[in-house]
């Protein structure tokens, strides 16, 4: 039997019991909640991760919707446990939700949210800024500075890659990949490669008439295309980020024959999810190759790195923060939250997921509707007019 966890409770006489696993930023979330008659209990155990047992006594016997976290496994035990209480809706607060049974919540009528758009400009900025921290070195600059080493000037000191005219490699241009290569062409005039599994019409028509407007004023136009294979990405590019998502497809996609075909210099960023790469053979290849560069900000144990990559002078590592500015904190909260709240109240869902703006409007009651539900074709949910 699980200890009891402990909680902080916010309008007692509420109707509707949410649960969220974890504290969240900012108070939108809950005002929203309260207004529409919801007691919310937030979980505040001194544990990072929440095991099953904990989040069962947690969900108790009576529950209308949990908000939780990517470091939980929700599957059967957990949804059945959700249904068991009564239980309409589920909702990670994330955009990526590979530790939920989609199928589990779908057999007992549970919706499933995701948080997406609102962490894609400051996930993407995150990827950019692990490009340059690895590229210039500046993590191992950093170091050697603190440790007093800087004794002046040298022609050979920490030198890096310039990005300018060299290519940069996106695999996965959906939202966060496509807004990490507008960035990467347009700050820094790199050539685009990408792979997707579906064409990136509109960032393709971006870097086109990017392209022209460099042309028109008289400097070097950047030049893009689509690879047929991911392959084609591996070799051609200098710079390659990783943004798809993590199913049984890209488990270990960037495997050690992968790496073998990048560039000897290439940079190397994961800003995704941390399987994507078998990184147990990323280390050796950082061991065997000093000039190849990694910026991490996802792991494939996590929270632990595999043996020897913590060592390796090659490597930026920083622990899964690319969603991490204030802003995008407190929409992903609201969101969760008007998910399970929209699904409590049996609101439809919101037509096009990646225009959720209209939620993150403070100074504006949000649409009735869910922002984002996955399996919501599944659930025959209905879809908003608004
Ligand atoms: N590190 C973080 O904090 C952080 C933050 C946000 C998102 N993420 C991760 O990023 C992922 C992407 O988020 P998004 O909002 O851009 O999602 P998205 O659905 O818009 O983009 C994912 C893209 O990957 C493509 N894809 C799927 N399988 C592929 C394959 N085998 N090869 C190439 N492309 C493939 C899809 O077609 C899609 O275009 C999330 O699922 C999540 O796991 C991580
Ligand atoms: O999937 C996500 O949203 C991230 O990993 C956390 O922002």
């Amino acid at each position: 039997m699980a200890k009891p966890v402990s909680i902080e409770v916010w309008n007692p006489n509420g109707r509707y019991r949410v649960v969220s696993t974890k504290p969240m930023p900012g108070t939108r979330w809950i005002n929203l909640l309260i207004e529409q008659d919801c007691r919310v209990e937030i979980c505040t155990q001194k544990k990072t991760i929440l095991s099953v047992e904990d989040i069962i006594s947690l969900i108790g016997d009576k529950c209308d919707g949990v908000i939780g976290q990517l470091t939980e496994d929700w599957g059967e035990t957990l949804f059945s446990a959700l249904s068991r209480a009564g239980g309409k809706g589920f909702s990670n607060m994330a955009v990526g939700y590979n530790n939920v049974d989609v199928n589990a919540a779908t057999k007992y009528g549970i919706a499933v949210g995701n948080t997406p758009g609102v962490l894609t400009e400051t996930t993407a900025e995150l990827a950019a800024s692990l490009s340059l921290a690895a590229a210039r070195r500046i993590v191992e600059a950093d170091e050697f500075m603190r440790a007093g080493l800087y004794d002046g000037w040298l022609p050979n000191l920490f030198v890096g890659n310039l990005l300018k005219g060299q290519t940069v490699g996106v695999v996965g241009a959906g939202r966060i990949g496509s807004a990490y290569a507008r960035m990467m062409v347009e700050g820094f005039k790199m050539n685009l490669i990408y792979y997707d599994l579906y064409q990136a019409t509109r960032l393709e028509k971006f870097v086109t008439a990017y392209a022209e407007f460099l042309k028109a004023n008289g400097e070097q136009p950047i030049t893009w295309k689509r690879a047929g294979s991911m392959d084609e990405v591996l070799r051609e590019a200098d710079v390659i980020s990783l943004h798809p998502i993590l199913d049984k497809t890209t488990y270990h996609l960037v495997n050690k024959e992968r790496l073998a075909m990048m560039k000897k210099d290439a940079v190397l960023v994961n800003c995704s999810r941390g399987p994507i790469i078998d990184e147990v053979a990323l280390v050796e290849h950082l061991k065997q190759n000093p000039m190849f560069r990694v910026g991490l900000d996802v792991f494939e144990d996590e929270p632990y790195m595999k043996p020897g990559l913590a060592e390796m002078k090659n490597a930026v590592v920083v622990p899964h923060i690319a969603s991490a500015s204030k802003w995008t904190r407190e929409g992903m909260a609201t969101l969760a939250a008007l998910n399970v709240l929209g699904k409590i109240k049996g609101y439809p869902v919101w037509g096009d997921p990646n225009r959720v703006d209209p939620f993150l409007n403070e100074n504006a009651s949000p649409p009735a509707a869910c922002p984002s539900i996955v399996n919501s074709k599944a659930l025959a949910l209905p879809v908003s007019k608004l």
